[in-house]
Order: structure tokens, then C-alpha cells, then sequence
């Protein structure tokens, strides 16, 4: 062997004889492969750490989509999914597959990001889109930018939501009698379709200035709102659940395809009227709406009509439900009705505060407990129970743990809300949990009932401003009681949150006022 070695060089041993060139070939090809392939495999570990979940197994995608086949119990399978998987897991929906970011250090790191590659919207928004169009819920990139700044300088400002106090109080208190004719005869009611009537007349009222009766003048009676909206969500719900209807020339063949083709006409109709001019009737003042601004700001006329049905679709359901499950919650507690009972009737005896019945600005930021309770009922049942994001730019969870450009990115609301290392015995309806201190010990990325960061809810604290004035006027005048058991109750998931049968009361008039 002494000879052949004779000539060697830092990379191996340099071979004269053919026989001999030949094994050291191989072996250096071996070693390279066996290099090659250990290399990759840590690469392959430092960028992708398997994530696990029910989306994860060669079948996951029939399994998860059989899962969401019922939609009775889709919500609780969300939930279950979250308590099981971890900070992070795996949905598989046929064509679309969804990391679920489930801890609140990793959705700080998307929603708490302002790197616009952050904000965009997933697959599950494209039933929107035909109904919506480009408003700013579904916008992305420069025109979200700069129509966000133009609705949060024009509607969404101090100044503005100081504005909205009268309509709060004169709609409040024509609810409040309606409220009464309905329970009077002390029966058990349901009161939903009061809630979605009174939110829908505030923000109408906000947004353009109108009534919804004057709305409907303008369509020559041809309008009803709340219809239109209600099929609109059930087409969207059917859509979104199904990923085979997400494709157009399927859905083009689904018995709701016309339903949408109506539904779109009548939206249409919608945002003509709310972009018409006011009526001069002598003595009427009208608030002046988003329109002028939007107009001023360089919106074009499609540009409102787009941001008016977003507005609208977006704001008035929403927050009726988050009443509607409050008041639910309140029912099934009246140890905590009692103790807001108590902060209101403090608020509504200072004439400062309340000066002829009428709730100032300034006085719902002393309903503590009542503010706590509104909390932990978004905490609870979260209207907005799912929202999502595509990713443009590659999100860096940990060293080894890297979502890339194009995944799409899911938020389980109520399962996140669950989490017993946040919020220890999870079922229990304990608004303590949001007290000054509590809420300061916590990430704020462990509460998202209205998301969070850039991309959070525009309206979120008009929407607080509706939840607590019309609960306090609410609790001054009634009692409320059910005999629902909440575990009871099966909520499914209508794009946002909704009970599957009406859910009852007995609203008393109060005698010791
Ligand atoms: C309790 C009531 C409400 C809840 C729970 C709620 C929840 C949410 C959530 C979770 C998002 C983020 C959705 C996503 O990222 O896809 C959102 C966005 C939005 N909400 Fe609300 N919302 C409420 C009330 C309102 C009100 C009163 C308005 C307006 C009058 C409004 C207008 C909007 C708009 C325009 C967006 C899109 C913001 C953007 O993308 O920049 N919401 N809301």
C-alpha cells in the first residue's frame, strides 16, 4: 500500500493506481452524499420544525373537512383542536392548508407586526368579496393604508365618537320602551331582533347620517336591510365551510348562487342610499356622515359605496350579538347584574355624569365592572370567533420554526380564549379577570375579541361605546332573567358566532329604582 499513498493533499489521499482511484471514488462520493444528506436534513430541521395537528397525517385533509361537516359541532371541534395541539398546529382543508397560531406570543409576532406583509386576507374571505367588494375589510397594501387613515381620522377620531353620545341616548331610550311593550306580559322572549334593530340604527345613524327608515325611503321601500344581510351570511357561511363551493365553477351550479345575484342587487341598492344627500326638511339636523369626508379625502363614489357596505355588514351584527351574549351571561349571573346595577344607578344619580337621564362620554369609563363583564363575555363567546391572513413575507416564530410567503394563517378565537395558563377554570363566566391589574399581568395577545395591532377592529371602541351604554340603560330600568343552561346552547359558526334557536328571557321592569 506504501507506495500508492505517497501523494496527499489537505481535501483526501491522492490515488496512482486505477483500482485504487476507483474505491477512493466511491468512498468520497459516499461521504459526500452522506454530508449532502445530513446538511439537508439540518437544514430541513432548522427551517421547518414539524408542526403537529389534526391536519397532519396523509388523510388529514378528508378528516378535517368531515370534522367541519357538522356545524353544530364545528365550534367545539375548534376548541378541542386548540386545547390539544399546542402554540401552533396544522388545519388541512382540501386545497388549503392553515397553520392555526395558538399562543399569544406567536400571534403577537403576526398581528402585533406592522410589516404590511402581515396584512393581507385568506382564502376564507373570498366569499366576501362578491358582496363587500374591495372595503376595508378586505382591502390590502396602499389603498387599506390610506383608506384606514381617511375612516379613522373621519369616524373613528375622539372628537367624532364624543358625537355619537346623542344618538346612543335618544335610540337607547326608544329601545328601552320597546323593550318594556315586548316583556311586559312577563313571558319568556326572545330579544334578538331588537338588538340587531337598535345597533343597525347606530351605526347607520354614525356612518351616514341616516335613519334605516330614511335609508329604505331612498330605495322606494324596495330595502330590507337586515334580509339582505341575513342571506348574505348564510351564503358566505356555506361557502366558507365548504372549500369545493370556494371554487367559482362549482358554485356557479349551488342552488344560493342566485340568492347571491339578488343579494348583490339589493346590497347595490344599499350603498346608493347611503351615499344620497339628505332630505331638507326645515328643522331637521342631520349628523353629517362619512361621505363628505371620503369625498374631500379623494375617494371615488365606488370607493364609499364600498366602504358604506362595510361598514355597515361589518358594525351592526357584530355588536348586537356581543350584547346579545352579554346579556345572556348577565342573566346567568345576577350576582354580577347586581354589582353593575349598583355602578349605574351611581353613574345615572350625578348629574354631571348623566344630566337629564343622558349618559355622557365621560361616564362610561366609570362602568368598571360593567366594562369587565363586557370583557369577559367577548372572552367567553366571541362574535368573531375565526379570523385569517396569507402571508407575504416570511414570519419567524422561533430559530426553527418559520411560516413561509404565501401560508395562510388562522386565529381560533375561542379556543385561544380557553387557554387555562391565561384564564385558569376557562368555563367560568369571572369578569375579575379583566381588572386594571390583571389585565397589565397578561400579553395583550391572549384577549383578540376584536383582533389586534395594525389590522385591529376600526370600530372597537365605538363598538365598547355601544355594548356599555346600552347595558347600563338596559340594567337601570330591568332586570334580566332565563332558564338557558349555556352549556346548552349550540352556537354555530355563521361568520360570526350565532345561537342555533333563539335564546329567551324574562326582562322585568325593576322596582327598586
Ligand atoms: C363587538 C363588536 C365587534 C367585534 C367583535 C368586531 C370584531 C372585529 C374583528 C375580529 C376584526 C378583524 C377581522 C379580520 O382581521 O379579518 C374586525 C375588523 C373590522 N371591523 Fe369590527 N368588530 C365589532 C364592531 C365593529 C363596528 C361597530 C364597526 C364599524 C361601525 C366595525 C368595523 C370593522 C371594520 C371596517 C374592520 C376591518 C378593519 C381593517 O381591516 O382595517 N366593527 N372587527
Amino acid at each position: 500500500m506504501g507506495p500508492n499513498y505517497s501523494h496527499q493533499t489537505c481535501l483526501g489521499v491522492y490515488q496512482v493506481g486505477t483500482l485504487a482511484t476507483f474505491q477512493n471514488g466511491l468512498l468520497l462520493i459516499f461521504f459526500a452524499t452522506v454530508l449532502l444528506f445530513y446538511t439537508t436534513s439540518l437544514f430541513r430541521k432548522t427551517n421547518k420544525r414539524k408542526i403537529p395537528g389534526p391536519g397532519s397525517h396523509f388523510l388529514g385533509c378528508l378528516t378535517n373537512i368531515l370534522a367541519l361537516s357538522d356545524k353544530r359541532k364545528s365550534l367545539k371541534v375548534f376548541e378541542s383542536w386548540c386545547a390539544t395541539y399546542g402554540p401552533i398546529f396544522n388545519v388541512n382543508l382540501g386545497p388549503y392548508k392553515i397553520a392555526i397560531l395558538n399562543s399569544p406570543e406567536y400571534i403577537q409576532k403576526l398581528l402585533g407586526s406592522t410589516d404590511m406583509g402581515y396584512l393581507g386576507k385568506g382564502f376564507a374571505y373570498k366569499p366576501l368579496k362578491p358582496l363587500w367588494q374591495d372595503g376595508l375589510i378586505l382591502s390590502k397594501g396602499e389603498k387599506w393604508k390610506f383608506r384606514r387613515r381617511v375612516l379613522e381620522k373621519h369616524m373613528f377620531s375622539f372628537k367624532t365618537l364624543l358625537t355619537y353620545m346623542s344618538t346612543l341616548n335618544e335610540e337607547g331610550d326608544k329601545y328601552m320602551l320597546k323593550i318594556g311593550e315586548r316583556f311586559a306580559s312577563g313571558k319568556e322572549e326572545e330579544v334578538e331582533d331588537l338588538l340587531m334593530n337598535y345597533t343597525l340604527e347606530v351605526v347607520t345613524s354614525a356612518a351616514f347620517g341616516k335613519s334605516v327608515a330614511e335609508m329604505d325611503s331612498f330605495a322606494n321601500g324596495e330595502l330590507n336591510i337586515t334580509d339582505t344581510i341575513n342571506r348574505g351570511k348564510e351564503i358566505v357561511a356555506t361557502r366558507a365551510f365548504n372549500p369545493c363551493l370556494l371554487l367559482d365553477f362549482i358554485w356557479r351550479l349551488h342552488p344560493l348562487y342566485k340568492v347571491e345575484r339578488i343579494v348583490i342587487q339589493s346590497l347595490k341598492l344599499m350603498g346608493a342610499a347611503a351615499t344620497m344627500d339628505n332630505r331638507v326638511i326645515p328643522g331637521k339636523k342631520y349628523r353629517a356622515g362619512i361621505k363628505d369626508d371620503l369625498t374631500a379625502a379623494g375617494v371615488p363614489v365606488d370607493g364609499i359605496i364600498e366602504e358604506s357596505l362595510t361598514l355597515m355588514s361589518a358594525g351592526y351584527e357584530t355588536t348586537a350579538s356581543s350584547i346579545h351574549f352579554l346579556l345572556l351571561l348577565l342573566a346567568l349571573h345576577p350576582e354580577h347584574q347586581e354589582i353593575c346595577r349598583n355602578e349605574i344607578d351611581s353613574v345615572f344619580e350625578d348629574v354631571d355624569l348623566c344630566p337629564s337621564g343622558q349618559l355622557q362620554f365621560r361616564a362610561l369609563s366609570k362602568l368598571k365592572h360593567m366594562e369587565m363583564c363586557v370583557n369577559e363575555s367577548l372572552r367567553l363567546l366571541p362574535t368573531v370567533f375565526f379570523f385569517e391572513r396569507k402571508i407575504d413575507t416570511p414570519l419567524v416564530l422561533e430559530e426553527d420554526l418559520v411560516l413561509e410567503t404565501g401560508t395562510e394563517v388562522a386565529f381560533l378565537v375561542q379556543g385561544l380564549h380557553k387557554n387555562p395558563k391565561y384564564y385558569p377554570d376557562p368555563e367560568k363566566f369571572i369578569p375579575g379577570r379583566f381588572s386594571e391589574e390583571e389585565i397589565k399581568s397578561r400579553s395583550q395577545f391572549a384577549h383578540i375579541p376584536f383582533a389586534a395591532g395594525p389590522r385591529k377592529c376600526i370600530g372597537y371602541k365605538f363598538a365598547m361605546m355601544i355594548m356599555l351604554s346600552f347595558s347600563a340603560k338596559l340594567l337601570r330600568e330591568y332586570v334580566l332573567e332565563t332558564t338557558e343552561k349555556l352549556d346548552e346552547i349550540v352556537f354555530l359558526p355563521n361568520v360570526t358566532m350565532s345561537p342555533e334557536t333563539p335564546i329567551k328571557f324574562r326582562i322585568k321592569k325593576r322596582l327598586n329604582k
